[in-house]
């Protein structure tokens, strides 16, 4: 039989709460460490069949088995735990071979407690390294998008709700000037975007950057401008993305692109489209005034006429030609007035450069000036695209300005500024533009008689009255009628494919016994008539019904200054046939019907120099 201190010996080492019961002796023989904690010292020196008291018959047939079985296990005792509660317990019980039971413990309450304790850890630590996987994912995922962000080509920068930048990658430091530290947590606008290409203050409240995330909408912006640390501009196309924290917006994304170098090769490329088109535009006006005068040319093919008066034309305009001065050709209608501007630019060394036409009659002096000038795109209602000027046209070249005394008050002031200067601007435009043109002004009036009745500036006048050339009424030059009929009549049959026809002398005789009060204009409408009339058969020439006997013949109202043209054509006859002379039975006024002082100042009005038919 163990003694006491044989059987805490046998224990102690146990790690389960154990004792040694002798159940003969009804008490606790010995308890280790773990049992004495789990059953304490007051139920450790109670007899045992008090501790199972109440439930004795358990108790009874747990000992019974453990002496039939050597030992046994179940869950059926129950003792007072050192706390005074009655313990759930599966007890071990082994029979020893000294008679005394050895009982050890599993305490289930604590075996649960450490169970769920356990559990909880486990949990608890599949959790944390579950825990540490999505982090280390999100950890890199954040590192795969800093990557991204600072290998992207585009500067990218996020800014909170208060507008403070939060991160800035590299492509937008690079663009920026600024670095990331010089950034992060500083209210950007201010030092990016304070203000506009123009100078002018860029407010916060009307930046769209700020506005995506205010008003939670993504924003494009193609044109607009961020502004460098060396306070020098980049231009920008950005879009600003609003970002969200749990459900809130919290600031944006700003993804921009600088596209200064681009927008600068687009304006290059403008302008020089706008170059193109603005010479494309004077190239085709050029070219519609260049083939106006090839084929005025055509008809100009030379000064025909043996006349002294033609003759001393043909000086003239060599002379002309050869001289830079402004010219002014008077004489009546149809007399070759135009015809002799065109050959003094022919012969001269302008002849490469156009001869630019402008008619002045009956127009007014706006629609002149913008003729004239040409103007900007915008200068006046109407003005859709930029207009090169007939005399920037003329620029080196010859400019023709057609029946001069017409030209209006305005224009003639501003036409002797370019003549004094040597410069223009166009409608529109400040800016002073050179000009070198020869002027040949050709008029049917007397300029001198329209100076002095004021009508006419005197300064005008003698800038254009350099070269002055009379081209004289065919009337005045009979010799030349047949060298015209001829020229003429050539040129028709060539042109209707018409062998040859000759003229009679009786048909000269005709034509040289007519007044010609159109001229060599009305010369070439009759031989031209005549000859298709004929069809290669005889040539009659039928004058009476020419063109000046119109009005009577085809019922054809005459503008007042067909009228007055008609009235100096008739007056004129009248003078020829009466030689010069106005009063008398065969003067001019008995031809007209009028008293002589009539005539006289009638004459004078209308601009008539009578000595030029004495
Ligand atoms: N000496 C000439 N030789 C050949 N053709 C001539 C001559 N004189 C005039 N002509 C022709 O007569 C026509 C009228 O001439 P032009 O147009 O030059 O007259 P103008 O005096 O300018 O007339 P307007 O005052 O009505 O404009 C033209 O076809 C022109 O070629």
């Amino acid at each position: 039989m163990l003694d006491e201190t044989e059987s805490a010996d046998l224990i102690a080492h146990h790690p389960m709460p154990t004792i040694i019961v002798d159940t003969r002796s009804d008490s606790i023989v010995a308890a280790n460490e773990a049992g004495r904690a789990l059953l304490g010292e007051a139920t450790l020196s109670a007899p045992l069949s008090r501790q199972m008291e109440n439930d004795f018959s358990a108790a009874v047939v747990f000992f019974d088995a453990v002496a039939h079985f050597g030992s046994y296990v179940d869950r059926s005792l129950s003792l007072m735990g050192a706390t005074g509660a009655a313990l759930r317990l599966q007890t071990y019980g082994a029979q020893l071979k000294s008679g005394l039971v050895l009982l050890s413990f599993l305490d289930l309450d604590e075996h649960d407690r450490r169970n769920q304790q356990a559990e909880r850890e486990a949990h608890q630590k599949a959790g944390i390294s579950q825990w540490q996987n999505i982090y280390g994912f999100f950890r890199e995922v954040e590192a795969q998008n800093h990557l991204i962000l600072e290998a992207a080509g585009e500067g990218i920068y996020g800014i909170n709700a208060k507008g403070q930048a939060t991160f800035v990658n590299r492509a937008a430091q690079e663009m920026l000037g600024w670095s990331s530290d010089d950034l992060i947590g500083r209210e950007l606008h201010s030092i990016i975007h304070h203000k506009h290409l123009s100078g002018n203050h860029f407010p916060a409240d009307e930046c769209p950057i700020y506005k995506s995330f205010r008003r939670d909408q993504t924003m494009r912006v193609e044109d607009d401008v961020f502004w460098r640390k060396d306070g020098k501009p980049i231009l920008v196309e950005y879009v600003s993305t609003p970002i969200y924290d749990h459900d809130v917006l919290a600031g944006a994304v700003v993804i921009f692109r600088d596209v200064t170098e681009r927008k600068e090769n687009e304006r290059k490329l403008r302008d020089a489209l706008a170059q193109v088109e603005d010479l494309k535009v004077k190239l085709q006006q050029e070219n519609e005034y260049l083939l106006t005068e090839i084929r005025s040319a055509q008809s100009h093919t030379g000064v025909v006429g043996v006349s002294p008066a033609i003759k001393s034309l043909n000086a003239q305009i060599d002379l002309a030609a050869r001289s830079g001065a402004h010219v002014l050709v008077s004489g009546p209608s149809g007399s070759g007035k135009s015809m002799t501007a065109s050959a003094i630019h022919e012969a001269s060394d302008r002849h490469h450069r156009p001869l630019v036409r402008i008619n002045c009659d009956q127009k007014k002096a706006a629609d002149l000036e913008a003729e004239l000038f040409g103007y900007r795109r915008g200068a006046f209602a109407g003005a859709v695209r930029d207009m090169t000027g007939k005399l920037l046209m003329a620029h080196n070249g010859t400019l023709h300005l057609d029946e001069v005394a017409s030209l209006p008050a305005k224009v003639q002031a501003s036409l002797h500024d370019v003549l004094h200067t040597g410069h223009f601007r166009r409608l529109g435009d400040g800016t002073d533009i050179p000009v070198a043109a020869k002027v040949i002004a050709t008029t049917s009036y007397d300029l001198l008689a329209e100076v002095r009745a004021g009508r006419f500036r005197q300064d005008l006048y003698f800038a254009l009255n350099v070269l002055p050339i009379m081209t004289e009424p065919l009337q005045n030059r009979p010799e030349d009628i047949p060298y015209l009929a001829r020229h003429y009549l050539d040129r028709t049959m060539r042109r209707l494919r018409l062998p040859k026809m000759t003229l009679t002398k009786a048909n000269i005789e005709t034509l040289q016994s007519y007044d010609w009060p159109g001229n060599v204009r009305e010369l070439e409408n009759v031989i031209e008539r005549t000859a298709i009339l004929a069809q290669g058969g005889r040539l009659q020439f039928d004058i009476q019904s020419g063109p000046l006997d119109a009005p009577t013949q085809t019922n054809r109202v005459l503008t007042q200054k067909e009228l007055r043209q008609f009235e100096i054509k008739n007056f004129e006859a009248a003078l020829h046939r009466a030689k010069g002379k106005i009063s008398g039975k065969s003067g001019a006024a008995a031809i007209l019907g009028l008293a002589p002082t009539t005539a006289y100042s009638k004459a004078k009005s209308l601009g008539i120099q009578m000595d030029q038919f004495s």
